[in-house]
């Protein structure tokens, strides 16, 4: 099988705009004067890893001082090439890859090629291999941010290996949230650092901005927008007959496939339903969503008193990811703002629950909770696996999911073992009922 974190990268967003370069703010001026913020990028061969290293690039291209230094690297083994171009740009002191000693022995002599090509033949990092590297790679000790675009909850411990190295992270990898759950959440209390978790997810983000400053009681509800992806309109009937190529047409974003497929089941939506509970304390029954094709109002807050604060850009993911690696700083010229001198319509429609089940599934594991979500993350996994490989037709995803979270005993103790245990008993348990 070809797993789908293989299968080709999507490109990244072309530059927003041929404008002059903007002015930094006085804030990022701050920033960079006080020495730059170094950042550990995981995942950083993947759609959000190569975007945070153009957002890194064009701001530390701003007048006033570089506000950013990479200070390590970690991907898996799919794209050493760009990985080791990576590293000779950035001149990171570690470079990671999950692969073997022969994948590290590669990327060493790639690396030694790249950097002599450039001028650089001193520049030699460290280069660690294996399953745990990027989770060594999160626990540098020089780093003030980790950013975790790692794709999957495998996430999970480098999540929590940077919080418990007292780093700020800077979340993408919604899946070691949903995962981990309330050890990811200790694990940022415990930090001591205000604002350890910052969510990247374009959502979260919009989120984060329309609540900065005000105060929990006055929250009513959150409303998280949903693309409607690829198969926005399609009945559960005709959900039988799509494609893994037309799964990953997505109407508006270039991304991983993995968070492609779960936009197109709406398991994405669900996942986010999940992360936006997690990370503001609101509960379940209090965050809807409300599908909105054209990607642009990002999310909202609808406060007591009737009034609604919406987050609104085109979408681009270097500006939720700019302001994740310069939080709590907007990084002037992240990406294009909208053009209000032109005609513009955005839209509106409730979300097709029949035909897409995920985001009510996920609720009833979240209100379970324990080992709930968790088993929900890995039995999808697994089923978009099977999906990619022609084993199941589409609607067996989330048929999967419901079928293995349905079957699961939560042992009533939440710790990184059980949470574990649980994935692996998900995954082995949809790889069986995928089999039937
Ligand atoms: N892309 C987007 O716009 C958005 C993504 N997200 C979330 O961000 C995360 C990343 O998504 P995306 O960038 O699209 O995914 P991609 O598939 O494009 O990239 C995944 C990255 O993870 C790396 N990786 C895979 N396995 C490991 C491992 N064991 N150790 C270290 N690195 C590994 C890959 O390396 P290699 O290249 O070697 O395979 C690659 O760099 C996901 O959780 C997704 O849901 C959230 C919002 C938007
Ligand atoms: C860009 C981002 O944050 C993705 O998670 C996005 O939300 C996917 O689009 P959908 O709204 O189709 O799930
Ligand atoms: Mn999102």
């Amino acid at each position: 099988m070809s797993s789908p974190s293989a299968a080709p990268r999507p490109q990244t967003t072309p530059e927003p705009t041929s404008e002059p370069t903007p002015e930094p703010t006085p804030e990022l001026r701050a920033l960079a004067a006080a020495g730059p913020r170094r950042i550990v990028v995981l995942g950083s061969t993947g759609s959000i890893g190569t975007q945070a290293l153009d957002v890194v690039r064009a701001a530390n291209r701003l007048d006033g001082g570089a506000p950013f230094r990479v200070v390590a690297l970690a991907a898996g083994r799919g794209r050493l090439p760009l990985l080791a171009e990576q590293a000779v740009e950035t001149r990171a002191a570690v470079v990671a890859t999950s692969g073997s000693g022969e994948d590290a022995q590669e990327l060493a002599r790639r690396i030694g090629e790249r950097a002599a090509a450039a001028g650089a033949g001193d520049y030699r990092p460290e280069i660690l291999h294996g399953p745990e590297a990027a989770t060594a790679a999160a626990a540098h000790p020089e780093a003030d941010l980790v950013l975790n675009g790692i794709t999957g909850s495998i996430g999970l411990a480098p999540t929590l290996a940077a919080l418990r190295a007292g780093h700020r992270l800077a979340l993408a990898n919604k899946e070691s949230l949903i995962a981990g759950g309330a050890l990811v959440k200790e694990a940022a209390a415990a930090s001591g650092r205000p604002d350890a978790l910052i969510p990247v997810d374009s959502e979260h983000s919009a989120l984060a901005q329309a609540l900065r400053g005000g105060s929990a009681a006055e929250v009513d509800r959150l409303v998280l927008t949903a693309s409607g992806g690829p198969f926005r309109g399609r009945t559960r009937a005709e959900l039988e007959a799509v494609t893994p190529r037309e799964a990953l047409r997505h109407p508006t974003w270039d991304m991983g496939v993995m968070v492609t497929t779960n936009s197109a089941s709406m398991v994405n939506k669900a996942l986010e339903v999940l992360e936006a509970h997690l990370l503001f304390d609101v509960p379940l029954e209090r965050i809807d969503v409300v599908v909105h094709p054209q990607s642009v109002v990002h999310s909202m807050v609808q406060f007591v008193d009737g009034s609604t604060l919406a987050q609104a850009s085109p979408p681009d993911m270097r500006l939720p990811i700019a302001l994740g690696l310069a939080w709590p700083h907007r990084v002037p010229g992240a990406a294009a703002a909208c053009d209000w001198t032109r005609a513009t319509e955005w839209t509106f429609e409730p979300l097709d629950r029949d035909a897409f089940p995920a985001v009510e599934l996920i609720k009833a594991a979240g209100e379970r909770g324990g080992t709930h979500p968790a088993v929900f993350n890995a039995a999808n996994e697994e089923a978009v696996h099977a999906f990619h490989d022609g084993r199941i037709r589409f609607p067996a995803i989330v048929d999967t999911v419901e079928t293995v979270l349905g079957e699961h005993q939560d042992g009533g103790v939440l710790d990184l073992g059980a949470v574990l245990e649980a994935e692996r008993w998900a995954r082995r348990r949809a790889q069986e009922v995928l089999a039937r």
